[in-house]
């Protein structure tokens, strides 16, 4: 989608949607510093089974919180964050999910656009990035000028040193450019900024940890526009002990699976068009 300036893409304003599994700690400062970010005017916190305070939390800095009974896993929480949007933005008399026309913008909104003007554009956010999210507001831009469909942050090295190998960075990378010949700086990183179409475009998501690698092959796929932005975060990196190896076995399982269906995909809807569209 190309939205030269002065169109009603450019009116949007931009939802956070933060998945959360036991950011207690963490979550009140990342709240507050995407609260401030320029054309962010609402913040949706979905607690996804945390057994610490995390909602009581998100709810206390000024999130709309919604909670997941058990733990459904990332992808999961970024779908019920982006459902429960929607249905905010249609509570706001404007323009939900499905495109209907007009009406005001409701409470939550400030006025820069909001449903008013469309469905929000999303940036997804992880919870751990404390007062660094206030630098996200770099992803923002090439999306409302249309230049983007989905934004990525690129990390720089991080204060902590994490334990990994790259082997699941690799397999994400080398699997994103053999179906769709391009290469990802950082393949995993979460932290997204994209149109209502690019979402829906890579719906339903790849679950789990799966996620970022379906989203850029499915925008990628889909003709839309891709690009990494350097972006100062520094989030809490997974150690090289059995927990955080454990947590890359999971990672590695889901970027497989997500890697491994899309490319059934792909040969489906080479070998036999009019069954992949049905998948
Ligand atoms: O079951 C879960 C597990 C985690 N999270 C949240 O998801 C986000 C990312 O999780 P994290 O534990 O920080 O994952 P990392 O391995 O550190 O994350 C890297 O790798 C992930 C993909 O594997 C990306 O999603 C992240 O953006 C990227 O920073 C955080 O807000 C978590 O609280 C959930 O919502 N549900
Ligand atoms: O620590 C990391 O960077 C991620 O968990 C990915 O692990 P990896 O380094 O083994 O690819």
């Amino acid at each position: 989608m190309t939205a030269p300036s002065g169109t009603a893409a450019d009116a949007r304003s931009v939802a956070a949607i933060i998945p959360c599994k036991d950011e207690g700690e963490r979550i009140v400062a990342t709240v507050e510093a995407v609260l401030g970010l320029e054309h962010v005017d609402r913040v949706v916190v979905v607690d996804d089974g945390s057994t610490d305070d995390t909602a009581a939390a998100a709810h206390a800095a000024g999130a709309d919180v919604i909670v997941h009974a058990q733990n459904f896993g990332k992808a999961a929480a970024l779908t019920t964050g982006v459902r429960h949007l929607r249905e905010l933005e249609s509570g706001e008399g404007g323009v939900g999910a499905a495109g209907e026309a007009g009406g005001a913008v409701g409470a939550g909104g400030t006025g820069a656009g909001g449903a008013a003007a469309g469905p929000r554009h999303l940036l997804f956010v992880d919870g751990d990035l404390e007062g660094s999210a206030s630098n996200l507001g770099v992803l923002i831009p090439p999306v409302l000028e249309g230049r983007a469909d989905m934004t990525i942050a690129i990390l720089p090295p991080q204060r902590t040193p994490g334990g990994g190998r790259g082997f699941v960075v690799r397999l994400a990378r080398d699997g994103i450019e053999d179906l769709t010949g391009w290469t990802a700086t950082q393949p995993l990183s979460g932290m997204r900024c994209l149109t209502a179409e690019a979402f829906e475009a890579a719906s339903p998501l790849a679950p789990g940890w799966g996620v970022e690698v379906g989203l850029t092959t499915d925008v990628l796929a889909a003709g839309m526009r891709v690009v990494e932005v350097p972006c100062d975060l520094q989030h809490r990196v997974s150690g090289s002990d059995w927990r955080g190896q454990l947590h890359r076995a999971e990672q590695y399982r889901d970027v497989w699976r997500a890697l491994t269906w899309r490319r059934t995909r792909k040969a489906l809807t080479e070998l036999a068009p009019g069954v992949a569209r049905r998948l």
